[in-house]
C-alpha cells in the first residue's frame, strides 16, 4: 500500500511542493500527536470556561506564527489568522474548498437543506432565489424596522430600571426578518401570549445552533458527547412544527398579500410546492438573519455605555444629521461615526469568530510554511483549515498597538495613527468571496436604524453589566452575560 501510495498520491504532493516551494508550517506541540486528545480536552476546558476564542488565539501567539498545524484523530487541521490564506480559501480557490461534512450534518439536522447547508448547483439556486430580497429598494424600506423598533421601545422601562436587552433584540430581529422575508411577522413584541411560542422557537434554535455543547455534555462533561442527543431531536421538531405553521398560513393566504415588495416565501411558493424544501429554505435564512443581528446589537450596547465620550459624539452626530424623527435610508448612510462604532464592535466581537473549510483536493495556502512562515503550505485533500477572525481582527501588526482596545476613531480619516485603515481581508465580519453574507446591507441598515431610534428615545444610557465581556459561543458569538442597561427618557 505504501509503495502504491508513494507512486500516486505521494508523487502528486511532491510535485505540488516542488512547484510552489511548500514547507510545513509550525506544528502545535502535543503530547498525543496521533489522536490529539490533549487538543480535545483543551477545547472542552476552554469552552466550559468561556475562553475558547482565547485558547485558539493563544495557540497561534505561543507558536509565534499565523498558521500552525495539528493532528486530531488522524485528521490534519491548520489553524490560521492570516488574511491571505483566508482569501485563498474563500475566494481565489473557492471551488476546491467545501463547508465540510461535520458542519453540514450538524446544521442539516435542524434546518434541513438550504443556502447554508448546500453546495454546488443547489447552493447557487438558493442564492439566486434569495438575492432579490436584498436589493437596495428592499433594504431601504425602513417602515418595517421602524414599526417593530417602536414596539420594543414601548417595552423598555424609562425610569432607569435595569433592562436585559439581549432577549428583546432577539424578539425584535425575529419580528423584522419574518416580516421582511416571509411577508408575515411573528410580531413577537406585540402580546405576551404570542411570546411564549416565539420564545420556545428561539430557545430551540439556540440549543440546536450550539455545536460545542448539548444537554448530555452539560451533565456528563466530554463523556456526554458519546451519548445520543435526544433533546436536539425534540428541539428540531419544535422548530419544524412552528415553521410548518407559518408556511401553511402563508400558503393559504398566498396572493392576498398587501405588499409590492419581493417576499422570499412568495417566490419560493411560486417555484416549488415541495414542503420540505420550502421549510428548509426558510429555516436556513432564518438561522442567518435572526440571531446574527441580535448578537451585533447586544455586543454594541454592551460596549457603548462604557465609553461616555464615544456615546456623546454619537448622540451629537444623530442630533445633527437626523434630528428627532425616524431616520431615512439616506440619512443612515451618512452617519460616519455610527458606522465606525459598528465596525469597531464587529472587529473586537465578530459574530462569526471562527469557521472552517475542508480541502476537496490536494492544494496550497500561500503563507505559513518554513522557518520564516512565509512559504506556501501544502494542504492535503480532506484536511481542515480553521480560520480565526477573532484573532485576526485583534492583530497588532495590522490594527496597531491598541488593537485590543475599543477605539472607533481608527476607522476615521486622520484621527488615529493607523488610519486610514484599509484592512481588506484582515477584517471579515461578513465573510468574503462567493459565499459572502447576502444580508450584509440589510443587517447594517437594520442595526443602524435600531441604534438611532434607541438613542433618540433615551437621553441616558447606563451600563449595568458587572462582568467584563465573556464569549457565549454557538455558531454565532455574543456576550455571555447578555447586555444589561438602564435607560432614562
Ligand atoms: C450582523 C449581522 C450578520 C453577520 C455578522 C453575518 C455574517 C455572516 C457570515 C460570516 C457569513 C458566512 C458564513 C460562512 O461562510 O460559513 C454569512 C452568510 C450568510 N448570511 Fe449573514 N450575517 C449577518 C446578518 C445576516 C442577515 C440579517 C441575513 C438575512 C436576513 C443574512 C444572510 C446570510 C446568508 C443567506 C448567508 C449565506 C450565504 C451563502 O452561503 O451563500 N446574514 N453571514
Amino acid at each position: 500500500y505504501r509503495v502504491y501510495w508513494e507512486a500516486t498520491t505521494g508523487a502528486t504532493r511532491r510535485k505540488i511542493k516542488q512547484k510552489y516551494g511548500c514547507q510545513p508550517p509550525k506544528r502545535w506541540w502535543s503530547w498525543d500527536p496521533i489522536l490529539g486528545f490533549d487538543w480535545v480536552i483543551g477545547n472542552f476546558k476552554a469552552y466550559s470556561q468561556h475562553k475558547l476564542l482565547e485558547y485558539w488565539t493563544s495557540i497561534l501567539r505561543q507558536s509565534n506564527a499565523h498558521t500552525v498545524s495539528l493532528y486530531v484523530v488522524g485528521k490534519t487541521i491548520f489553524l490560521t489568522n492570516d488574511p491571505e490564506n483566508i482569501k485563498t480559501i474563500l475566494a481565489t480557490d473557492f471551488s476546491i474548498w467545501s463547508l465540510g461534512k461535520p458542519r453540514m450534518e450538524q446544521m442539516t439536522a435542524y434546518v434541513g437543506r438550504g443556502i447554508f447547508t448546500n453546495e454546488g448547483t443547489a447552493w447557487k439556486h438558493s442564492r439566486e432565489l434569495l438575492r432579490p430580497s436584498f436589493n437596495r429598494s428592499q433594504v431601504s424600506d425602513f417602515h418595517i424596522f421602524e414599526k417593530h423598533t417602536a414596539r420594543m421601545i414601548e417595552r423598555i422601562p424609562k425610569d432607569g430600571a435595569t433592562v436585559e436587552l439581549e432577549p428583546l433584540f432577539h424578539l425584535l430581529t425575529l419580528a423584522i426578518s419574518t416580516e421582511f422575508l416571509f411577508g408575515r411577522s411573528t410580531s413577537a413584541l406585540d402580546d405576551a401570549r404570542k411570546n411564549e411560542e416565539v420564545e420556545q422557537f428561539i430557545d430551540a434554535f439556540e440549543y440546536c445552533q450550539n455545536p460545542f455543547e448539548n444537554a448530555n455534555t452539560r451533565k456528563w462533561g466530554w463523556r456526554g458527547a458519546l451519548l445520543p442527543d435526544l433533546r436536539q431531536k425534540k428541539c428540531a421538531k419544535i422548530i419544524e412544527d412552528i415553521d410548518e405553521e407559518v408556511t401553511l398560513k402563508r400558503t393559504q393566504t398566498s396572493g392576498n398579500h398587501e405588499t409590492e415588495r419581493y417576499v422570499f416565501l412568495e417566490e419560493l411558493l411560486a417555484v416549488t410546492d415541495d414542503r420540505t424544501q420550502i421549510r428548509s429554505e426558510l429555516l436556513n435564512i432564518l438561522s442567518a438573519g435572526r440571531g446574527t443581528t441580535a448578537c451585533l446589537l447586544t455586543n454594541f450596547f454592551f460596549e457603548l455605555p462604557r465609553h461616555s465620550q464615544i456615546l456623546a459624539r454619537l448622540r451629537m452626530e444623530i442630533k445633527d444629521s437626523v434630528g428627532v424623527n425616524p431616520p431615512t435610508y439616506e440619512q443612515v448612510k451618512e452617519l460616519k461615526y455610527l458606522k465606525a462604532v459598528v465596525n469597531e464592535t464587529q472587529r473586537l466581537y465578530p459574530v462569526g469568530p471562527i469557521n472552517t473549510r475542508e480541502a476537496l483536493q490536494d492544494t496550497i495556502i500561500p503563507h505559513g510554511g518554513g522557518p520564516s512562515c512565509t512559504n506556501p503550505v501544502l494542504v492535503p485533500k480532506g484536511a481542515y483549515v480553521a480560520y480565526n477572525t477573532y484573532a485576526m481582527q485583534r492583530r497588532k501588526d495590522i490594527f496597531g498597538p491598541d488593537a485590543e482596545s475599543f477605539n472607533p476613531s481608527r476607522w476615521l480619516e486622520n484621527e488615529h495613527p493607523s488610519s486610514p485603515l484599509r484592512p481588506g481581508w484582515a477584517y471579515l465580519p461578513f465573510s468574503g468571496g462567493p459565499r459572502v453574507c447576502l444580508g450584509q446591507q440589510f443587517a447594517l441598515t437594520e442595526a443602524s436604524c435600531i441604534i438611532v431610534r434607541l438613542l433618540q428615545a433615551f437621553q441616558e444610557v447606563e451600563s449595568r453589566d458587572e462582568e467584563p465581556w465573556r464569549e457565549k459561543l454557538t455558531i454565532v458569538c455574543s456576550s455571555l452575560g447578555g447586555c444589561k442597561v438602564g435607560f432614562r427618557q
